[in-house]
Formats: C-alpha cells, sequence, structure tokens
C-alpha cells in the first residue's frame, strides 16, 4: 500500500506511537504532525487517542488549530480514534474546561460515556464494510457517537444500539482504539480512502 505522499499521525499527545507502527506494518510511510508546516505535506491524518481536552490545548497553544480546522475543511482525509473522534466532532457532550473541537463531522460525541463502572471493556463489533469477520475492539473512557447528521453513515453500532464508529466524507471515526489490538483493517480502509483522494 502506498500514496505519494506520507500519511501524518498528530504527536501533541496520546497513543500516536501506536498508529505509527500500524502504518510501518502495513508498508505505508507515517510521520508525525506537531507543527503546522507538518501538516502541508501530509497526504492524509490520524488523530489518535488519548485525553480531547489535552489535546485540544495543545493544538491551539502550537498554532495548530486553525491549520487542521482548514485541512478538514479543504477534503483531507481524517481519521479520529476515541479522543481523536472527539476532536473531530462538530459538538461534544460533557466538554470540559471551555474545550474546543476541530469539528467537520456532523455528530453529536459524548465524552466518557460508559461512566466509571464500564470504564474500559472490549467486545467483538461487526462492521459490514471490513466484512464478515468482526473486530475486536478495546474501548478506554470512550465516547460514544449520540447524534449522526444527515451525511453521516454510521459503520458499526453496539449490541446496544450505542454508535461506534462513523464516516463522513473525508471523516472516518471510531470510538475506540484499532491500533492496539493488531487490527489492520480500519487503517488499510483509511489508507484506501487517502488514495482515493490523491
Ligand atoms: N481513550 C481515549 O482516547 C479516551 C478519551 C478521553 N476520555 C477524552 O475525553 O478525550
Amino acid at each position: 500500500m502506498t500514496t505519494d505522499r506520507p500519511i501524518g499521525v498528530l504527536a501533541l499527545q496520546g497513543d500516536f506511537r501506536e498508529h505509527l507502527a500500524m502504518f510501518g506494518e502495513l508498508g505505508v510511510e507515517a510521520v508525525s504532525v506537531r507543527r503546522p508546516e507538518d501538516l502541508e505535506r501530509v497526504a492524509g491524518l490520524v488523530i489518535p487517542g488519548g485525553e480531547s481536552t489535552v489535546m485540544d490545548k495543545l493544538s491551539r497553544l502550537f498554532g495548530l488549530a486553525g491549520p487542521l480546522k482548514a485541512a478538514v475543511a479543504s477534503g483531507l482525509p481524517v481519521y479520529g480514534t476515541c479522543a481523536g473522534l472527539i476532536m473531530l466532532a462538530d459538538t461534544v457532550r460533557d466538554a470540559i474546561d471551555g474545550q474546543q473541537t476541530i469539528g467537520g463531522f456532523d455528530v453529536v460525541v459524548r465524552r466518557n460515556a460508559f461512566g466509571s463502572q464500564l470504564d474500559s471493556f472490549e467486545t467483538d463489533l461487526d462492521v459490514p464494510v471490513l466484512g464478515d469477520e468482526p473486530v475486536h475492539a478495546v474501548f478506554i473512557r470512550a465516547p460514544v457517537v449520540e447524534t449522526v447528521g444527515e451525511g453521516v453513515t454510521v459503520l458499526s453500532a453496539l449490541d446496544d444500539g450505542r454508535i461506534v464508529a462513523v464516516e463522513q466524507g473525508n471523516l472516518l471515526g471510531t470510538s475506540f482504539h484499532p491500533e492496539i489490538t493488531g487490527e489492520t483493517r480500519f487503517h488499510e480502509y483509511f489508507v484506501e480512502k487517502v488514495r482515493a483522494r490523491v
């Protein structure tokens, strides 16, 4: 799998190393994005899991918030996992400390939606767009998607109907972390999105 330019991974905070390793495993060149000029040379971007409130603050501190918004608006393919999905959401419930997002994804996301009792858990999910084999998904203080706008496709939901994987044009988002379970199909799917655009 190749693209002309590398795929970027936002490396301000969170599990960006796991995403870089995942692309390495797929033979796709991937680079860390920490400054606005890093963003200019990538063909797609992953926003990792971590802590969205911290990622938001750092992105503003490093002058990346505006360029990230512009990149999303320009159609750059962006995949957000967990905190990354929160960063992409137009609306966040249970946001704290004046938290802002890059936005672009026409979804309402609730942070830490599983509460303290079910802080972290693993389950198998049907994701029809990735084939018949279920996806083993790890949720860590994960968000859920509570509302989706018209242009949003639901890629997967839990048995109780809560939405955990979504796609809208250039944007892809999961509440869980394929990068830490060795599940490569979401990253392959994202690379295909990037290739389809360039
Ligand atoms: N694993 C994660 O990325 C957790 C997300 C975190 N709870 C947040 O609000 O950003």
